[in-house]
Formats: structure tokens, C-alpha cells, sequence
């Protein structure tokens, strides 16, 4: 595992190719070192060219510290540079929207940083810019990490969306670890924890039933009251009905417990006939299984999946003849350790969900199959569901972008 954590953060880095994708970034973000340059570092096809803040003196104290070669004055110098070929955008989330569309226009791919907008209005345009529908129009991708990651891909291969009765999904941030004055409690920055956090909680639950949900049908919030902070939720819990009549419970807070604990989702099935052969007439096997995934965000730091199967056989009566439970555990650090369908995959243990999203964010630049993607109507579709929330809480979406 230590090895592994140094791996996460000190990569090989292999001599970059001639035709590497050359990226400008959008901002000093404190997350883009996580999410973009580590991972850059051992992708032979990824070259970190340019940064830009709205400080020139923070863009180049920041380029200095991460190697960024080339410093410019704003953020569209980047966009109107024809030597960068990809932007990254890790700007508060109300300024998504604008730069997103700013950089499609002029022709540069987007890997943009979730959520992928503001509400599911923006969502609508951005993902539905013509500009899109080209050939070899500009690739966008909203930068949903975790649904990279091995041990997602094989939890989610464990479920059949047509058997889930039940989902929740869980996760924290401790309170040391956040702060007030961050971007992710000011309204108009489009702030809230469910935009900040649950969103990779309700993105669980729609992909492990395989739909969007029809309603909100509860969503418990607990928000600030005063100035910039105003209708910023900073823990919430919301339940969802799903069209096949299941239900979704997600939560998450920024103001958590001392202690850190892994981000998690649970999947309840409904009770299916499992063929036995040994039963004898007018018995039947029944089973329900409970799966869960510990490290729903954070895979590579840890995860753990687990499997319960709660069998019974009962008469044609309904009489319980026996009952008993079986539980195996899984992890997935690599493709391989995946195995079936995955097992071919390309990947390292240190390779984070962060450098599994930029392999495919490459290969779809590159014009290549990619194994995993969030797709468009994925990414409206999961605003829709976060607009729902926020109606139903009360607080209602946030603010929708005046650009055009
Ligand atoms: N994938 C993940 O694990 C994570 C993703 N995120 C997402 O990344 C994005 C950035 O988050 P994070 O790095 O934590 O945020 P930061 O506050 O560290 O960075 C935001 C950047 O936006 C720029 N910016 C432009 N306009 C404004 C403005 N009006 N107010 C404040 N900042 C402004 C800042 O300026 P400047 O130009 O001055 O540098 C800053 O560098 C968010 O969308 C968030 O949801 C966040 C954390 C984790
Ligand atoms: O987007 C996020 O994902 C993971 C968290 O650790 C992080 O702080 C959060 O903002």
C-alpha cells in the first residue's frame, strides 16, 4: 500500500512523444496538480504548456513550483494560442459554463472539472454546442475521475440495474479539511455540498440503476443563512424514486467528523430464484444480495468490495426450510486484478482515477476506442438530478450563467 501511495504521487515519467497534447490550464486551482500535472507526468502523450491566473504573479509563482513552461495573461490568451491543443478547466463552478463554451468555440478540447456546470440550463447548452457534433469537432469530457477507476468499473459490473432495489451512497469531507471562505460555500460561485460532493453520490446512484431518477422525493439540507454563504448547503441527505420503483439515498457533508472515513455506496437486489438442482420438489433457493464499495472516490488510496449473499430455501408454501449468508470480498488497483472483461486494460496500481480519466481523455482525442467515457447526455442528466435536489430542498439551483 505504501508503495502504491508513492507511486500515486511520484509516477514514472516516461520522454514525452512528438505529437503529445499540449494542454493550457485555466486558473491556479489548488486541485489541478492532483488531478492534471501528477497524472501528465507519466503520460507519454501529455505535455502541461501553459497556465494562466487572473494574477500574472500567482501564475507564475504556481508555474515555477508544478514546471509549466509558458505563463499567459489571461485566460483566453490561452484559448487564442493555436500551439495548445486541450484546456483544462478547474475554475469555480459557476465560471464552467462560460469557459467551456469560450474554448469549444475556439476549437480546443475540454476536460472540464465536476461538476460539469451549474445547472442542468448550462448543461443543456454546453453539451449540445454544434460544435461538438463536427467531425473531429473538439472533445469535451466533464471530469467525473472516480467512474475511471478499476474497482468502480468492476462494482458496477457485479450489479444488473434491472435486479437494484435500493442504493445509498455516502461521503465526507472531515471539518478541519474545508473552509468557509473556499469557492464551494459562496452562491454565486455556484457552491453547495451537493454540487461539491454529491454529485459523485447521486452519479453512483444513477449508474447502479441504470436510470435517472423520476423524483426527488426528499432532500434534508442543513445551509448557510448569511452574506456570500447564503443557500450553501454544507450537509445534506436526499432519496430519490427510481422508474423501476427503487428507491436512492444519498448524503454527503464538508463539515464532517474528525476522522476521515471513505466515501461508499451499498446496493441492495431484489430477491431472485437461484436454479438448484439438489432441492428437492416443491423447494425453491431465493437470494437477495447486498454489494458494497468502500472508496467510491478515492480508489487507488483504498477500496474494498464487499458481496453478501442472503440465501433461503423455502417451501411452495413460504415455509423457510433454511437460511444462511455468504459474504466474499474483492479489490481492483489494477485492470488485471479486475480481471475478465478488464483484464487487457492498460494501467498501473499508482495510477489514480485522475491518470485512468486522462488515458481516455487522450485516446478520444486521439481519435482511439476508449474503454470508459462519461458521455454527454450522461453529464445533463446528472444535473438534472442535482437541480431536482436543490429544488426540493428548498434552496433552489444555483444561478445560471448570463454568458452566451
Ligand atoms: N476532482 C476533484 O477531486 C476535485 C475537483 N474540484 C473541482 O475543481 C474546481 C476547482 O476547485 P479547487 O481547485 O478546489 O478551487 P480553487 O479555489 O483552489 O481554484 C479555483 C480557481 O479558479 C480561479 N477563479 C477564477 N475566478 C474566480 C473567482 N471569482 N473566485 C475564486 N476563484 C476564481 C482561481 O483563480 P486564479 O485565476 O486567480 O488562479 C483559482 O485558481 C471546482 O469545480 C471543484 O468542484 C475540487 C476539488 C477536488
Ligand atoms: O471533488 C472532490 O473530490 C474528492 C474530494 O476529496 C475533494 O475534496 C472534493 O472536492
Amino acid at each position: 500500500m505504501i508503495g502504491r501511495l508513492w507511486g500515486c504521487f511520484n509516477p514514472p515519467t516516461p520522454p514525452k512523444s512528438s505529437d503529445a497534447i499540449r494542454f493550457g490550464v485555466l486558473g491556479a486551482a489548488s486541485i489541478a496538480p492532483y488531478s492534471l500535472f501528477i497524472p501528465a507526468k507519466s503520460h507519454p502523450e501529455v505535455i502541461i504548456q501553459a497556465i494562466s491566473a487572473r494574477d500574472r504573479s500567482k501564475a507564475e509563482a504556481y508555474a515555477k513550483s508544478h514546471g509549466i513552461p509558458e505563463v499567459k495573461d489571461t485566460y483566453q490568451d490561452i484559448l487564442n494560442d493555436p500551439n495548445i491543443d486541450a484546456v483544462f478547466i478547474p475554475l469555480p463552478n459557476s465560471l464552467h459554463f462560460e469557459w467551456a463554451v469560450r474554448a469549444i468555440r475556439a476549437g480546443k478540447h475540454v476536460l472540464l472539472e465536476k461538476p460539469s456546470v451549474s445547472s442542468s440550463a448550462e448543461a443543456e447548452i454546453l453539451f449540445n454546442l454544434p460544435e461538438l457534433d463536427q467531425p473531429n469537432g473538439p472533445v469535451l469530457l466533464e471530469a467525473f475521475h472516480n467512474r475511471f477507476y478499476p474497482a468502480w468499473a468492476l462494482f458496477n459490473s457485479l450489479v444488473d440495474p434491472a435486479d437494484v432495489e435500493h442504493v445509498e451512497s455516502r461521503s465526507m469531507l472531515p471539518w478541519w479539511s474545508t473552509s468557509k471562505d473556499a469557492i464551494y460555500f459562496n452562491y454565486n460561485l455556484a457552491g453547495g455540498t451537493i454540487l461539491a460532493m454529491g454529485t459523485y453520490n447521486f452519479a453512483a446512484l444513477r449508474m447502479l440503476f441504470g436510470q435517472s431518477p423520476d423524483e426527488c422525493t426528499s432532500c434534508d439540507v442543513k445551509s448557510y443563512t448569511e452574506g456570500i454563504h447564503d443557500k450553501c448547503d454544507y450537509d445534506f441527505k436526499a432519496t430519490f424514486r427510481f422508474p423501476n420503483g427503487g428507491t436512492g439515498v444519498a448524503s454527503s457533508t464538508l463539515v464532517g467528523e474528525t476522522v476521515m472515513k471513505p466515501s461508499w455506496v451499498t446496493v441492495k437486489t431484489r430477491e431472485a430464484v437461484i436454479p438448484n438442482d439438489d432441492l428437492p420438489a416443491g423447494q425453491q433457493q431465493y437470494q437477495k444480495r447486498e454489494l458494497t464499495l468502500q472508496g467510491l472516490i478515492h480508489g487507488a488510496f483504498w477500496h474494498r468490495i464487499d458481496i453478501k449473499e442472503i440465501n433461503e430455501i423455502r417451501t411452495k408454501h413460504g415455509q423457510v426450510v433454511k437460511q444462511w449468508e455468504k459474504t466474499t470480498s474483492r479489490k481492483a488497483y489494477t485492470w488485471k486484478e479486475a480481471g475478465g472483461e478488464f483484464s487487457h486494460l492498460p494501467g498501473e496500481a499508482h495510477w489514480m482515477s485522475f491518470r485512468h480519466q486522462l488515458e481516455q481523455f487522450v485516446n478520444k482525442v486521439k481519435g482511439r476506442k476508449t474503454q470508459h467515457w462519461v458521455e454527454r447526455e450522461d453529464s445533463i442528466a446528472q444535473m438534472k438530478m442535482i437541480d431536482m435536489a436543490y429544488e426540493k430542498s428548498g434552496l433552489g439551483p444555483r444561478p445560471t450563467s448570463s454568458f452566451k
